[in-house]
């Protein structure tokens, strides 16, 4: 058998992207191993996403002659090099020093998208500047925790349009903080001395930038959502969908998209695995509006079926923090990479000339009680 460049393994390089989650744990302070790795409770909808992926099959087609497929998909208007997109991920410097600059670099030299979390310790402003130095069109959305302070989010919202972003993905999923275990054995609540969050600095002169003071309340609903939508011109994406009437509702007040995810298990522990629940959140909003995923995608098959049972992309949270504590902007290119050769790879051995050749029928479930 002969092997690329690419994949040999020679150095002991990673041949996958679950390699990169060992090689990022040696490097990381234990705690904040464990801030990144961790799920909410009993980690049973954590490990649920992965295995959900486990337990579908797929179902290739033979002999149609598409030749090489093509990534490229539209999303929101706008074209991007494929259907995997940089899921929000905080406190980046806590996995490199470049931190989310390394991110947005990585996400632009791909093509891909990057969700840029309010919970960031790199600034919007800066983020923006690292990807578009990278590539003039480089696409960034902004995720926000809507606040109570509505002055105070419509600030955010001014800084992420001026910054250039493109979309907002309001996170609907955290009306509370999960409970962690391993982050209150560790004692992590908020970053270490010296690191902030820098999008947070305006809020309070006293305490600048301190995550206690993001107010994740419950009595956010449908109309802070409402407002927003009159705020801003910027298609708005709703994460953290699970239940299909919230995907209709979504639809109905005018949202662009929705993201079907359970926070990567990290909020409410025993939510079904997002696989699972997307093709009933299909279900209810048909070709209304694009649904997309997050949860557990590891490999370019678990793009693929995603795909197949209707999601418009999928996106990846923690292999790009592995990816980024490994090897900075380019350990991210290089998980990134993986997985869209992955994707290529995968479509070339189902016969399909591209994402949207993908369908239903190409997904079986392995598991009779599903
Ligand atoms: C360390 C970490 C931090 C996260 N921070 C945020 C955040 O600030 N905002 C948000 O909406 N989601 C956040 N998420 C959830 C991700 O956007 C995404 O839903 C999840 O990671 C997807 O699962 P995966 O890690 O299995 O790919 C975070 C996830 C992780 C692992
Ligand atoms: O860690 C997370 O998943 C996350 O979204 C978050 C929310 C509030 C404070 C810190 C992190």
């Amino acid at each position: 058998m002969t092997t690329t460049a690419k994949t040999s393994s020679a150095q002991g390089a990673p041949l996958s992207v679950r390699e990169y989650e060992p090689l990022a744990r040696e490097l990381l302070d234990p705690v904040h191993h464990d801030y990144f790795a961790g799920g909410a409770h009993d980690e049973i909808t954590l490990r649920a996403n992965e295995a959900a992926f486990a337990r579908l099959a797929l179902v290739p087609r033979i002999l149609r002659g598409r030749g090489r497929p093509d990534l490229t998909t539209d999303l929101l208007g706008r074209r991007t090099s494929m259907p995997i997109v940089l899921a929000p991920t905080a406190f980046h410097r806590l996995a490199h020093p470049d931190a989310e600059r390394a991110t947005a670099r990585a996400a632009a030299s791909t093509g891909a998208i990057m969700i840029a979390a309010m919970l960031s310790t790199v600034a919007v402003e800066e983020i923006a500047a690292a990807a578009r130095k990278t590539a003039g069109d480089a696409q960034l959305w902004f995720q926000l925790y809507v606040q109570r302070d509505m002055g105070f989010t419509e600030a955010l919202v001014r800084r992420a349009e001026d910054a250039g972003c493109t979309a907002l993905v309001v996170t609907a999923d955290s009306p509370a903080l999960g409970r962690h275990v391993r982050n209150d054995r560790n004692d992590f609540h908020d970053l270490p001395p010296g690191m902030v969050c820098e999008n947070l600095r305006s809020l309070r002169a006293d305490e600048p930038g301190h995550v206690r003071q993001v107010d994740l309340s419950p009595e956010l609903s449908w109309d802070h959502v409402r407002r927003l939508r009159a705020m801003t011109g910027l298609p708005i994406v709703i994460k953290g969908v699970l239940h299909p009437e919230d995907a209709r509702i979504a639809a109905d007040l005018g949202m662009d998209a929705v993201i079907v995810s359970n926070h990567g298990g990290r909020q409410l522990d025993t939510t079904p695995a997002t696989v699972t629940q997307l093709p009933r959140v299909l279900d209810a909003v048909g070709d209304r509006i694009p649904v997309l995923l997050d949860g557990g995608v590891r490999r370019g098959t678990d793009v693929a079926k995603a795909l197949a049972l209707g999601a418009a992309a999928v996106a990846v949270g923690r292999p790009v923090v592995w990816g980024l504590t490994v090897g900075g902007q380019q350990g991210v290119e290089q998980v990134l990479g993986m997985l869209r050769d992955e994707l290529a790879h995968t479509l070339t051995l189902c016969g399909c000339a591209g994402p949207a050749e993908l369908d239903r029928d190409m997904v079986a479930r392995e598991d009779p009680r599903w």
